[in-house]
Parts: C-alpha cells; sequence; structure tokens
C-alpha cells in the first residue's frame, strides 16, 4: 500500500496507518495488539523469522527512515504461492507499506545506514514460538541485492535451518 501524500510548503503529510483502509484492501478483519521499531546500520540482515503454531504474526511493516529490501516466503504449504519468494523495496522516499499474512518468513536486509523499520503484528512475541530460514538458504536462492561479504547478521541469525531442515 502506498498512502496518499499531502504536500505544502512545511512538508509533507501521510496517514501511517487507517484501520478501515487497512481491512477494506484486505477484505478481512486484522487486529495489531504490538507494534516493533528496529534501526539497522547498512548490510544489516534481520531475517529470515517467523513464529510458529498459534503464535503466527501478520504483519504491516515500512521504513520511516532509509531503505531495505524486504523479503518475504510463503511457507503456507497449501498456498498456490507455496515457497515463492517476494521481494520489495521499502524506503523512507516511496513510503510503501507491506501487508505479509500469517505463515511468512519475513527478513530484510538495511540498504542505507540507520534505516528504521517499524511493523506492527497481530499476535505478540512469543520467544519459545521463534523460528527461521538461513538468509542464503541454497534452494530459496535469495538475491539480497548487496555484497555476501558485506552482510552483518545476528549470532542467532547465522545459525537458522535450511528449510529443507525444517517440517514445513
Ligand atoms: C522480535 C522481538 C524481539 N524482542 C527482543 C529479543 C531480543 O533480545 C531483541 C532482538 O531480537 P531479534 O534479534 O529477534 O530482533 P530482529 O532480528 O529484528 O527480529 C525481527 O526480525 C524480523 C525482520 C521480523 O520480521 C521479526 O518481527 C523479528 O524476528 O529484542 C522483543 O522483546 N520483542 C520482539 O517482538
Amino acid at each position: 500500500m502506498e498512502p496518499p501524500t499531502f504536500r505544502d510548503r512545511r512538508g509533507l503529510f501521510f496517514e501511517s496507518y487507517n484501520h478501515k483502509t487497512l481491512e477494506a484492501v484486505l477484505g478481512r478483519s486484522v487486529g495489531f495488539v504490538q507494534d516493533n521499531h528496529s534501526v539497522s546500520h547498512e548490510g544489516v540482515l534481520r531475517g529470515l523469522h517467523f513464529q510458529t503454531g498459534k503464535h503466527a504474526q501478520a504483519k504491516l511493516v515500512r521504513v520511516v527512515r532509509g531503505e531495505v529490501l524486504d523479503v518475504v516466503v510463503d511457507l503456507r504449504r497449501d498456498s498456490n504461492t507455496y515457497r515463492n519468494v517476494f521481494r520489495t523495496i521499502l524506503s523512507e522516499s516511496n513510503r510503501k507499506m507491506l501487508f505479509i499474512p500469517k505463515g511468512m518468513a519475513h527478513g530484510f536486509l538495511s540498504l542505507k545506514d540507520d534505516s528504521v523499520f517499524l511493523y506492527k503484528c497481530d499476535e505478540y512475541y512469543n520467544k519459545d514460538a521463534e523460528s527461521g530460514i538461513i538468509y542464503n538458504d541454497p534452494d530459496l536462492k535469495i538475491d539480497w541485492g548487496f555484497p555476501e561479504n558485506k552482510i552483518i547478521l545476528s549470532d542467532k541469525d547465522m545459525k537458522l535451518p535450511k528449510l529443507k531442515d525444517l517440517s514445513i
């Protein structure tokens, strides 16, 4: 979604969240319970993450500063896009927002220093329900559009499993 932007001599304004608009676009109800905020240096890759079972999260994500390559992988076995990889640029300048349904793995790579990533989740964080897929999974072959030797990962993300080693 790209909300209308209103510019004048002071700057700009746009509605960063409108529940009625989102439900109209989705064609169904959604109820967010938690907002998250992360700041990532250039080259930082967070993901691919998802929460399992009843803790699976739908997310509405956007970038308020900087630019990221956002990546979503469909893990829903009954989906006709199962295991498809979707990539898009979210940035301060394009003001795009992306709704990520439950059942997806999500990650992003920051293409600028100190990119600020804000997102809404419809389930609370549950550490015990956390799972993920290694960013360079050989079956997914995700092009992160960034030099591999310059990618910065958390220790946790470096140890994430391959999709084929997960029973999904
Ligand atoms: C996600 C989360 C984390 N935390 C704590 C746990 C750690 O002590 C610290 C950093 O967590 P983590 O390294 O998992 O943060 P990210 O790598 O940005 O994780 C996110 O990365 C990708 C992009 C996602 O889509 C998920 O929302 C989320 O997994 O924050 C919390 O207290 N609450 C939370 O909701």
